[in-house]
């Protein structure tokens, strides 16, 4: 079944807008459950801007289903995941002046630093992921380093379906696709996620290779329509019936 993991980063990105407590991201997460999410996906960014330590800590000693601990590769953020061994960790890119995470890791040109980065991670019984553009030799260069998990970034994809560049987005897709079905002939675990929305989830749901999809801004959005369960469960329901 293809598992949905549900990122509550935005509920805090509410919450810190006006500090204080509300609304809190682990009762998010708590209702993710509740309403089907396979997993949490949470996003410690270097900066806190959304997720906060605290989060982190409680998220850990909340959730019944798997933590996906996102973190940019730097010292502190290893540090952080050694503690609480979270079931997976996936490494992203972070820049500073970014609004959101741009593009995938660059893997191939830290293939040394990277392999050295994630062992202990690994030996902590972390499941490794790796956020990565739909690129062979990025993914090649992950397989090397012993990344379990690639998750494709998705977002150029839905970005150009949102703006209507249907032509462009066939593009992307076919990319996407081809790179899921190779990432899956090494051996490797393929999800994807960011920026996935009702309208254009369905596509990468049924690639046959991809087996988690972590979706998070869209969900939180619409939440406050129509209730974060049935947000849930609408997105749930269209993932089914894409694999049907
Ligand atoms: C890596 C990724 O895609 C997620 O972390 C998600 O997009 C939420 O984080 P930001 O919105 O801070 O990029
Ligand atoms: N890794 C992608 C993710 O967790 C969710 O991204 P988004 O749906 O918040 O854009």
């Amino acid at each position: 079944m293809l598992r949905l993991g549900v990122n509550i980063d935005h509920v805090a990105t509410v919450r810190n807008a006006r500090g204080g407590a509300y609304p809190d991201p682990t009762r998010a997460a708590k209702l993710a459950e509740e309403a089907g999410a396979d997993g949490i996906t949470a996003h410690l960014r270097e900066d806190r801007r959304h997720i906060l330590d605290a989060d982190i800590d409680a998220l850990m000693d909340t959730l019944t289903v798997p933590l996906n601990f996102e973190m940019a590769a730097t010292k502190e953020m290893q540090a952080i995941a050694l503690r609480h061994k979270p079931h997976a960790v996936c490494l992203v890119p972070e820049k500073r002046e970014e609004r959101t995470t741009e593009g995938g890791l660059e893997v191939a040109r830290e293939e040394n630093q990277l392999a050295h980065y994630i062992a202990p991670l690994r030996e902590a019984g972390c499941r490794v992921s790796i956020f990565i553009a739909a690129d062979q030799q990025q993914i090649e260069a992950a397989n090397r380093i012993g990344a379990q998990v690639i998750e494709l970034h998705t977002g150029a994809y839905c970005d150009l379906h949102a703006e209507g560049h249907f032509a462009e987005r066939d593009i992307e897709f076919a990319r996407l696709r081809e790179m899921a079905t190779f990432a899956h002939s090494l051996g490797l675990e393929v999800h994807a996620g960011h920026g996935l929305t009702y309208d254009c989830v369905k596509p990468i749901a049924a690639l046959p290779e991809v087996v988690e999809l972590n979706i998070g801004h869209f969900l939180i959005g619409e939440a406050i329509f129509s209730g974060l369960d049935p947000a849930i469960r609408e997105m749930r329901r269209l993932m089914d019936e894409a694999r049907a």
